[in-house]
C-alpha cells in the first residue's frame, strides 16, 4: 500500500491519557486523537508505516502496559492496523472540533466553517501532522499566559515560538497584537504546517521568519536583535538545557512562557531559571502540566 500509516488505538483508564499522549509521541506519531468512550479513553494515534516495525509496536503496547502499572491503574488495550493516507488525514479530523481557548482565543479547525466568534479571535489551523491543535493543556496554558501580554491591539512587540508545531502560538501571538514572530521548529514538517497556517490566517508573510532547527537557529535568524517575550512548549528535558542560553535573545524586559512541564518537574525547573537571572512570576497549572512565565527583571 503507498503512503501507509500504522493506526494505533489505545484504550485507557482517563487518568492515563496524557501519559499515553507524550509516549506515543515519543515514538514518532503524528495527529494524535482521543475521544471518551463510557469510562474509558479511547486514543488514536498515526505513524508512517516506515517507521515502526511489528516488533517496535510490541515494545510500545509493553511500555503503555508498564506505564498504568507503575500507575496502579488498569492496563490498557493496544491495537493497530495498518491505513491508507486519505483515511489517517479523515480518521482524526473527524473528532477535531472548534474549541475556546482562554478569554480571547477560538480555534478552529481549516476544514469546517468558522462559527460565530463574537469577540474572540479565531486561529483558524490545520495541523498536518504538526502538534499543537489548541487541545492540549500545555498549549491552552501558553495561549492564556499569552492573553496577559496582549489585549487585541497592536504592539510593537516581537516574540518567538521555540518548537512551534502547527505555529498556533506565533500565529495567535500575530492575532492578539505582536508584531513579529521568529518560529522554529526541528521537524521540517512542522515549518510546512506553520506556514499553511499562516496563510490560512492572512498573516502578512513578512511578519514571520520561519526556519527548521533550535535555538541557535534563532539566535543566527535573530542576529543582534532581541525578543520582547518568547514562548517555548517542548518537553522539560529540552527546556532545561535552552534556559541558559535564553539570555542571549533577551533584554532587561523580556518575558518569557514555558510549557510542557511535568508538576512534578516544575520544582527543577523553576530553580534552573532563577539560577540564570530569570524572576518566576507565575506557574499555572492544568491537570498534571503547568505552564511557568517569567520576566527578566
Ligand atoms: C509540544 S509541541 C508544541 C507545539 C506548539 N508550539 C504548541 O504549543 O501547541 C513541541 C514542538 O517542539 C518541537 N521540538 C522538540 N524539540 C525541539 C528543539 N530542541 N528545538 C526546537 N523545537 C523542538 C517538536 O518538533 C514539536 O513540534
Amino acid at each position: 500500500m503507498a503512503n501507509s500509516w500504522w493506526e494505533i488505538n489505545i484504550r485507557c483508564h482517563p487518568l492515563l491519557e496524557d501519559t499515553v499522549y507524550w509516549r506515543t509521541q515519543d515514538f514518532g506519531c503524528r495527529g494524535t486523537s482521543s475521544q471518551y468512550k463510557g469510562k474509558n479513553c479511547l486514543i488514536s494515534a498515526y505513524l508512517p508505516q516506515e517507521q515502526a516495525q511489528l516488533l517496535d509496536l510490541s515494545a510500545l503496547a509493553l511500555w503503555l502496559r508498564q506505564d498504568a502499572i507503575l500507575a496502579n491503574l488498569p492496563e490498557p488495550t493496544v491495537k493497530w492496523n495498518l491505513i491508507d493516507e486519505e483515511d489517517w488525514s479523515s480518521s482524526w479530523k473527524e473528532h477535531w472540533q472548534p474549541q475556546e481557548v482562554g478569554d480571547q482565543f477560538l480555534i478552529c479547525p481549516a476544514w469546517l466553517d468558522v462559527p460565530e466568534a463574537g469577540k474572540r479571535v479565531v486561529v483558524r489551523l490545520d495541523p498536518g501532522v504538526a502538534f499543537g491543535t489548541g487541545a492540549h493543556p500545555t498549549t491552552q496554558l501558553c495561549m492564556e499566559s499569552m492573553e496577559m501580554r496582549f489585549d487585541g491591539k497592536p504592539t510593537e512587540q516581537i516574540i518567538a515560538d521555540i518548537g512551534c508545531g502547527s505555529g498556533i502560538l506565533a500565529i495567535g501571538a500575530l492575532l492578539v497584537g505582536a508584531k513579529t514572530a521568529y518560529a522554529v521548529d526541528i521537524d521540517p514538517l512542522c515549518l510546512r504546517a506553520t506556514q499553511e497556517n499562516i496563510s490560512l490566517n492572512h498573516i502578512q508573510p513578512d511578519r514571520v521568519h520561519l526556519e527548521q532547527g533550535s535555538f541557535e537557529k534563532l539566535q543566527e535568524m535573530l542576529g543582534d536583535r532581541k525578543v520582547d517575550g518568547f514562548f517555548c512548549n517542548i518537553l522539560a528535558e529540552v527546556i532545561v538545557d535552552l534556559i541558559p542560553q535564553l539570555e542571549q535573545i533577551s533584554h532587561q524586559k523580556t518575558w518569557g512562557v514555558l510549557s510542557g512541564i511535568l508538576l512534578d518537574q516544575a520544582k527543577a525547573i523553576s530553580d534552573t531559571l532563577e539560577q540564570s537571572g530569570w524572576i518566576v512570576a507565575t506557574l499555572w497549572k492544568r491537570q498534571e502540566w503547568c505552564c511557568i512565565n517569567v520576566r527578566r527583571s
